[in-house]
């Protein structure tokens, strides 16, 4: 509605001018300029919002649109059917020669055409995810200043406490905000500390909010806390875009991310969906467990990769037909991931009747120092019940051989650590030994999937963070699962922004864990795959969101009420429209504005002059 008014307010402002009878003399310098400025704004007006990334449609404006919206003559003669567009931006895409290059035409291309970046998006999933996200969105961040183009996300520095709301009511694209991905920047992916570049991070999440659960782009904003960097290369980078300090921290820090918080709930209000992202450990624990019972918030590092991690241990089970209680379980590392993991993992077994004892026996966990045992200091409540009465191992190949893990879950970002030895030892003592490598992006992945098929004669059940393709062995064709947390948080979110609970209960990631595990064909679980293919990641997103919805409303944690009659079509009332007919033009069909009248029709309408 907004924007025909605002199209008409610039054509009338056009006709105005036109009208404006020309002046005597010359005009000066300055107000030539000044006139000069005034013209192109009255034209620049409509084409602004005409061509804004929301409204854009390129060449897929029909010739009636673009009489009708005054921009013919502005686009040649051409008009692309969305066929036709996807295979123009197709050709770019596998134009560019390096992953890098492909995310920055990407980027581009959503700036400037939101709709089709996303129908792309969609259409090629599997091969533009690599790209948007893990692994190349690493690279991205390490390059972040160099891509560092246009307003994308907002960035909150450790300078703005106290008036941060005003930062907030800042953002332009839009008042209505359903959900935020925040990072501090200190734990980019296996990257470590980023600073403001971390950035990317969050823009790449919130796309899969899109991509996979067609939630609103503009619902939507990324967020990077900018509260300095311990990164010494970045204070030296001429690039970087964030502040050249060193981090806050302790109690300030504290005080910094609690006014963000409450500034969040006061601008867009308490059921604005917080998705902690990329934070240091020590901090994505503290503040999951500040906040969850005040805020709509969750941590996807710990959450989401809970949800990924324990729909791949179902999987397993399923495959090696034992429970998982029976199985005997190492988690290599000890940080969000792992341990987010791992407590799911608890409360699914607890789910079963278990008792903690029963349940902490065949668990082990491992970080640098080794085995965490009883004599360890400092550990966590969370960890300690896992603690193991014994002397202290630090060698990983050790601890395998003593404990012989049939399934191993590493989320370390230490390259290369499941040596042959450990994949061999594994192999060796189960027919099916699963191995998990969790690190992001590919080049911090614990063993490659090459090296898990090959040192395990190709028994392995292998999974990893980023994306590795297919691998020949002895004939047969192995498919590695990708074990990330976009199996997850995309579904969740659109679940909870459905049912609008007050604060995240946790069960819906145990909810989330059993949807995904069920995706997974007899026939891809034979071939070791124990998540589903890229392909389907918007399908599993759907059924989550439905699952987790449906599991607010029936325990009464909804805020609104009644429930819903139909909660698919409730789901789907306020998802982004991506699907696409024959046009993109058919598809986003501008709502029915007369065109301007030609100057023959303005003839003719003109009352005829009295005689
Ligand atoms: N696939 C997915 O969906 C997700 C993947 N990840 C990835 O998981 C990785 C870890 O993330 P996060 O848990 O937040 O990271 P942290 O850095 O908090 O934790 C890493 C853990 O690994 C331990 N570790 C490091 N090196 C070794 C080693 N050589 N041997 C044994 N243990 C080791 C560390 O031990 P210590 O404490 O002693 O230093 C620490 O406990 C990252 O690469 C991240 O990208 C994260 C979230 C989701
Ligand atoms: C996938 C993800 O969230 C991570 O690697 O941090
Ligand atoms: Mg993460």
């Amino acid at each position: 509605m907004s924007f025909f008014r605002t199209l008409n307010w610039g054509f009338n402002r056009l006709t105005t001018m036109a009208k404006t009878p020309q002046r005597k003399s010359e005009p000066s310098l300055e107000q030539h300029q000044q006139r000069q400025s005034s013209t192109h704004d009255t034209i620049r007006m409509p084409l602004d919002i005409v061509f804004s990334a929301k409204h854009n449609k390129a060449l897929a404006f029909t010739l009636e649109e673009r009489q009708r919206l005054n921009i013919h003559g502005l686009l040649p003669a051409s008009v692309r059917s969305c066929r036709d567009q996807m295979y123009a931006i197709e050709t770019n895409f596998h134009s560019f020669k390096t992953n890098v290059e492909k995310y920055r035409y990407l980027r581009t291309m959503r700036q400037s055409n939101e709709r089709m970046y996303f129908q792309f998006v969609c259409d090629h999933i599997a091969m533009v995810l690599p790209i948007i996200y893990t692994p190349t969105v690493g690279v991205a961040c390490t390059l972040y200043g160099m891509l560092y183009r246009e307003i994308t996300g907002l960035y909150i520095t450790k300078h703005d406490r106290g008036h941060m709301k005003q930062v907030l009511s800042n953002w332009p694209k839009c008042k209505e905000i359903w959900a935020i991905c925040v990072t501090d920047g200190e734990r980019i992916l296996g990257l470590g500390d980023l600073g403001a570049n971390g950035m990317g991070i969050a823009i790449g999440k919130m796309d899969l909010y899109t991509a996979l659960a067609c939630i609103p782009p503009c619902k939507l904003m990324p967020i990077c806390l900018d509260v300095g960097t311990e990164n010494p290369v970045l204070h030296e980078d001429p690039l970087y875009i964030g502040l050249r300090e060193k981090r806050l921290k302790g109690q300030e820090y504290d005080d910094f991310i609690d006014e963000f918080m409450q500034s969040v709930v006061e601008t867009f209000g308490q059921r604005t969906l917080i998705h902690f992202e990329d934070f240091s450990t020590p901090n994505a624990f503290k503040f999951l467990k500040k906040y969850r019972n005040s805020y709509c918030a969750f941590n996807d590092d710990i959450q989401g990769t809970a949800a990924v991690g324990v729909a791949g241990l179902l999987g397993i089970q399923r495959i090696t037909k034992k429970p998982l209680e029976e199985h005997v379980i190492l988690f290599v590392g000890a940080g969000s991931a792992a341990m987010g993991i791992c407590g799911l993992l608890k409360k699914e077994l607890m789910s079963r009747g278990l008792s903690e004892q029963e349940i902490t026996k065949n668990i082990y966990i491992c970080d640098q120092e080794g085995l965490i045992t009883k004599e360890r200091k400092n550990v966590t409540d969370d960890i300690k019940p896992f603690a193991k009465d014994m002397q202290p191992i630090k060698s990983l190949e050790e601890v395998v051989d003593k404990f012989k893990p049939s399934i191993i879950m590493g989320a370390t970002s230490a390259a290369g650590i499941f040596t042959e030895k450990i994949i061999r030892s594994m192999a060796a003592n189960h027919e099916r030994p699963g191995i998990f490598a969790f690190s992001n992006p590919t080049n911090k992945s614990e063993c490659t999937a090459e090296q898990a098929y090959k040192f395990s004669e190709g028994r392995a059940i292998y999974s990893a963070g980023s994306p590795f393709p297919p691998v020949e062995f002895n004939g047969k064709r192995l498919t590695p699962g990708q074990a990330n947390n976009c199996l997850a948080f995309p579904g969740v979110v659109l679940g909870v922004l459905t049912a609008l609970p007050r604060t995240i209960p946790d069960e819906i990631y145990l909810v989330a864990a059993h949807e995904l595990s069920k995706f997974p064909s007899d026939k891809d679980l034979e071939n070791g795959n124990i998540y589903p293919m890229v392909e389907q990641a918007k399908d599993v997103a759907c059924k989550i969101a439905y699952e987790v919805a449906k599991y607010i409303f029936d325990k009464g944690l909804s805020q609104t009420s009644p429930p819903p009659k139909d909660l698919c079509e409730l789901l789907l009332s306020n998802t982004y429209e991506l699907e696409h007919g024959s046009s993109l033009a058919e598809t986003w069909s501008y709502p029915n504005v007369k065109p301007n009248p030609s100057p023959d029709e303005q003839k003719k309408k003109l009352p005829e002059k009295k005689k």
